[in-house]
């Protein structure tokens, strides 16, 4: 019975789901180009502004997850609108149509990281991390600044156009200090959102630096070919699992610095403070 509710329900929300097609008019003004992704919550297209010409990126919040959505779209919106920075996107419209709403902001050319590590297998060095990793700092100290904490620095996240480091997706982004929202429904969606919403606690600034410890560690791996090649030699020896510290060989320095981040000894509170560590080791 739960089975045939499951994909009855699954059938419906694909339905109510079903992205715009390209062509299609946007509140009277934006015309759609192509889906840049799908995610949980909402569907993003690249349009043309038919005002000014130019393309922007259009967020939908997705009809089947209802009011929820479009709360956490309304969120996503207030923030990007008080952010105002050339490396991040800038607001530019929220408007409903047909019982649906759209968060339009400027569109962020680039590549994001993980194209550049999975889809170019370019491989960055322990320097290049760190120097990358100061470019975001700058920019996240930027939003730590205004009061925000963006919840979801990740690979996806960070674009390169030109050497310049861009920041995309504000949809966890929270004020410093707030809790997450949460859907009034049923329990299971609750836990989900408490979940994707980075634990659900009160946000602060630590959140975003310890994403920053995975962000550099995905980095770092783009240079690890050991294993492979050790099941190349070996491929009856059973592959032991070893920690990140065992994997890359980095410098004591950098590997304390992503301990200091991951681990909860001796934690980094401010972005300052990490740039700090980190300039002092580029720089000396
Ligand atoms: N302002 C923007 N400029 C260019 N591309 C963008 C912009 N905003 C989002 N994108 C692209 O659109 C896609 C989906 O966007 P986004 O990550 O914001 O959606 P999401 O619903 O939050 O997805 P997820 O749940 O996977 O994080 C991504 O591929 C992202 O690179």
């Amino acid at each position: 019975m739960l089975r045939l509710y499951s994909t009855i329900h699954s059938f419906i929300s694909a339905w109510r789901d079903d992205p715009r097609e390209k062509g299609a008019c946007l509140g009277q003004r934006y015309e759609v180009q192509e889906i840049l992704g799908e995610g949980s919550y909402g569907i993003t297209y690249k349009c043309l502004d038919y005002t000014t010409g130019k393309e922007v990126a259009v967020k939908q919040a997705r009809p089947s997850k209802g009011d929820y959505a479009v709360k956490l779209l309304f969120q996503e919106a207030e923030i990007i609108s008080e952010l105002q920075h050339p490396d991040i996107p800038a607001f530019i419209d929220f408007f409903k149509e047909k019982g649906r709403s759209y968060l339009v902001m400027s569109y962020m050319e680039g590549d994001t990281l993980e194209d550049l590590i999975f889809g170019q297998g370019i491989k960055y060095d322990e320097k290049q991390t760190v120097l990358i990793t100061l470019q975001l700092l700058h920019l996240v100290k930027y939003v730590h600044k205004q009061g925000y904490v963006h919840l979801d620095l990740r690979i996806p996240n960070v674009l390169f156009h030109g050497g310049r480091l861009l920041l995309i997706d504000f949809g966890l982004a929270r004020k410093i200090g707030t809790a997450p929202l949460l859907p009034k429904s049923s329990f299971f969606a609750r836990l989900s959102a408490q979940r994707r919403s980075s634990t659900g606690k009160v946000a602060n600034e630590q959140a975003d630096l310890y994403d920053i410890g995975h962000f550099m560690l995905f980095m770092l791996y783009s240079t690890y070919e050991v294993a492979e090649m050790e099941m190349e030699m070996n491929p009856h020896t059973p592959h032991t699992e070893q920690s990140w510290q065992e994997e890359l060989r980095l410098s004591a320095d950098v590997k304390l610095i992503i301990e200091r981040l991951l681990e909860n000894e001796q934690p980094f509170h401010r972005s300052d403070e990490l740039i700090t560590a980190l300039e002092a080791m580029i720089f000396t």
